[in-house]
């Protein structure tokens, strides 16, 4: 029996599940595993696991700031034990390539300020709760799935999170606890691809980005989709403007 601590963070609620998945599926091995929301931490317990999950959602193209604070104070630790990264995003639900690199990006992001290279990470697909949303995120979800997934119904929520492929994840990283970290990657669904970061290699796992892993047509009509243009157009001057108003202010201002 091995002994594994999750930590995570969680602002909706989809990432908390994920976590729960993964403590079931460590559990129903035999292992004992404690199950940390970063946030409910008033103190951390002292880390002397045998493996460490670490799960974030991305909200605003960033980690939970606990847990980027948690991975960068516990860095030397996670440096030493066997650790697995599970991010869950919207980029993740998409099937292109940009939506995929950007993905990753926010990991290496993370490895690279905090010198952890986790030997399993897992990008899967989150949820759009647009029922947990205040008005401007469902809007802007709302628009953004318009020209994506097509999920535009706001009256409910689209959960994305392939649970097979979470399981088989977790699954992987306990076998690689059990074996003293030897093992090989299990097989598994999801694309697992193996890459070199910062002069050690990880194994990535790749969730679906679809449901039935075929690549979306944006299935909206028309009319939204001009909506969606005139929205993001005008939305566009908006932001530039901002940055010209920005610029001017910067050029106005004394040299100190
Ligand atoms: C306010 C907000 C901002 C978000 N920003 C991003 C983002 O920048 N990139 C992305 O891929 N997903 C983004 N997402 C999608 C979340 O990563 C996704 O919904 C995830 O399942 C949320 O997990 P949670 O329920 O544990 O918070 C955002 C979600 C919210 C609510």
């Amino acid at each position: 029996m091995a002994s594994f601590f999750i930590v995570y963070g969680s602002e909706t609620g989809q990432t908390a599940k994920v976590a729960r998945f993964v403590e079931r599926v460590l559990a129903e091995r035999g292992h004992s595993v404690t199950r940390t929301d970063v946030r409910d931490a008033t103190t951390l317990p002292e880390i002397d696991y045998d493996g460490i999950v670490v799960a974030s959602p991305v909200v605003n193209r960033a980690h939970v700031p606990e847990i980027v604070d948690f991975v960068g104070e516990h860095a030397t630790t996670l440096r030493e034990k066997p650790t697995a990264f599970v991010q869950l995003s919207f980029a993740s639900i998409l099937p292109s390539e940009w939506a995929q690199s950007g993905a990753i990006e926010w990991v290496d992001a993370l490895a690279q300020g905090t010198d952890w290279v986790p030997d399993r990470i897992g990008l899967f697909p989150g949820a759009v709760t647009y029922t947990e949303y205040d008005w401007p995120t469902r809007a802007a979800f709302r628009l953004v799935s318009a020209v994506t997934t097509g999920d535009t119904d706001t009256s409910r929520d689209y959960e994305y999170t392939d649970w097979d492929e979470v399981e088989s994840f977790a699954a992987d990283f306990a076998a690689f606890v059990e074996s003293g970290a030897d093992a090989q990657a299990t097989e598994s669904d999801a694309a697992v691809v193996e890459t070199a970061a910062g002069g050690g290699s990880r194994t990535v796992t790749i969730g679906t980005p679809t449901r039935d892993g075929t690549p979306v047509e944006p299935v909206v009509g028309e009319a939204a989709a001009g909506r969606a243009r005139l929205i993001a157009t005008i939305a566009g001057v908006i932001g530039l403007a901002g940055i010209g108003y920005w610029l001017a202010r910067r050029r106005r201002r004394p040299e100190s």
